[in-house]
């Protein structure tokens, strides 16, 4: 595949990418770009307009929008039964809330492509040996030697079966006619899987790997190709925004993912942590005098990550539910319409955040099973949601 390009004065010239897997030397690579060329696509052009219909709805402010899931989600939980779990939390989760504000909830999962994660470091010290990082899945192996966590182009492949896997389980949840969902969603993050899942609909291209893809907070870069990327398909999409951003990056993020100011284009998700009260005002100032009739979603978790004594990541409930509470107030207070969450969380009942039924950071170590960052349990997201709204 080309990598992205742009028309420039002197022709075109390849956009830069950051976080992107070091696999290009491997004898597979052009084969797993032809076969995802060919593959279907996992999600159709009619359910994108359904998808966009309903977060229009959350735009103009008379439904929420509930995200949740895996930080990271694992080949090994892309069975029925695995799926049914975090659907039915998800479900109960999105019913609280919409119980909580009187107003419909339209649902994505963290699922069904959730496989590929930015990091902070290349490498890290397992055991007292030097290890590239896990990337997610769809790169490599989580296992910490350093033949499993080469990089390896060929688990585009079984990503993409994992997915469709994953996605034929959602299927037999849906309520087509309720708006319920759970639609898909995860960061669109590796350039040589998502490009050649590009498809052509009536309405133009559209990105066939995912309902609902994101760009992250490391690569929004407003010249770098996953921002353009984004802005050629007609999905529905959202774009990480976090403490660093100024009402001006804002603007022209806007610019280019919604020149159109279309209802239910593009999600801005604030992830912004203590810097909130700061940073999110002239954001949402600048983004309603500019039209651009976006949802304003709260991510709570991403500003928030902390080391704890026991060396492992973690979050406090506490700043959580502070970050989500101001942010419901700050959009209120500049006349715009708090859209809803962003969370990641388990179905099951693991201990990576502290707070609820996880008294302290001792606490950690019974059940932190997070292949990448710390989730809330069921019972720390209900809490959440109820000492919120
Ligand atoms: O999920 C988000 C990022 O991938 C994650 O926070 C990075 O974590 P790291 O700082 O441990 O690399
Ligand atoms: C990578 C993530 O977040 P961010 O881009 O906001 O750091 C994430 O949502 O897992
Ligand atoms: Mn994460």
């Amino acid at each position: 595949m080309q990598p992205t390009m742009r028309r420039t004065g002197s022709g075109l010239d390849p956009l830069p990418a950051a976080e992107q897997p070091n696999w290009r030397h491997h004898p597979d690579h052009e084969r797993t770009q032809r076969r995802l060329a060919t593959a279907e696509p996992l999600v159709t052009a009619e359910e994108l307009a359904e998808v966009k219909a309903a977060l229009a709805t959350v735009a103009e402010g008379s439904a929420r929008m509930l995200q949740a899931g895996d930080c990271a989600e694992s080949f090994g939980d892309a069975s029925l039964s695995h799926t049914a779990a975090k659907v039915t939390v998800l479900n109960e989760l999105g019913d609280l809330f919409g119980k909580k504000l009187s107003q419909p909830v339209v649902r994505f999962g963290r699922m069904a492509g959730q496989y590929a994660k930015p990091r902070s470091n290349a490498f890290e010290t397992v055991n007292g040996v030097e290890v590239p990082v896990f990337r997610g899945h769809l790169i490599n192996s989580a296992e910490p030697d350093p033949a499993s966590r080469q990089h390896d182009p060929r688990r585009m492949l079984w990503a993409y079966h994992a997915s469709a896997e994953v996605l034929g389980a959602l299927r037999t949840h849906w309520e087509p006619e309720s708006h319920s969902g759970p639609w898909t969603s995860h960061e669109a993050l590796v350039l040589d899987y998502e490009r050649p899942l590009v498809r052509s609909g009536p309405g133009g291209d559209f990105l066939g790997s995912t309902h609902f893809p994101w760009i992250g907070e490391r690569t929004r870069q407003l010249d770098h190709a996953h921002v353009h990327l984004l802005a050629s398909v007609t999905n529905p999409i959202g774009c990480k925004v976090g403490p660093g951003t100024d009402p001006e990056t804002a603007l022209r993020l806007c610019a280019l993912l919604d020149p159109d100011r279309e209802p239910g284009r593009l999600t801005l998700i604030v992830r912004m942590g203590g810097a909130i009260e700061r940073a999110l005002p002239p954001v949402v100032r600048a983004v309603r005098q500019a039209g651009h009739p976006v949802v304003w979603l709260s991510d709570p978790m991403h500003g928030n990550t902390v080391r704890a004594e026991t060396g492992q990541k973690t979050r406090y409930l506490s700043d959580i539910i502070d970050e989500a509470a101001a942010f419901t107030r700050i959009v209120e207070e500049q006349g715009a319409h708090p859209g809803g969450l962003h969370l990641e969380v388990a179905a099951e009942d693991v201990t990576e955040c502290v707070g609820g039924p996880v008294a302290g950071e001792r606490q950690l170590g019974a059940r932190y099973r997070s292949l990448c960052d710390p989730r809330l349990n069921p019972e720390q997201a209900f809490e959440l949601i109820d000492t919120v709204y």
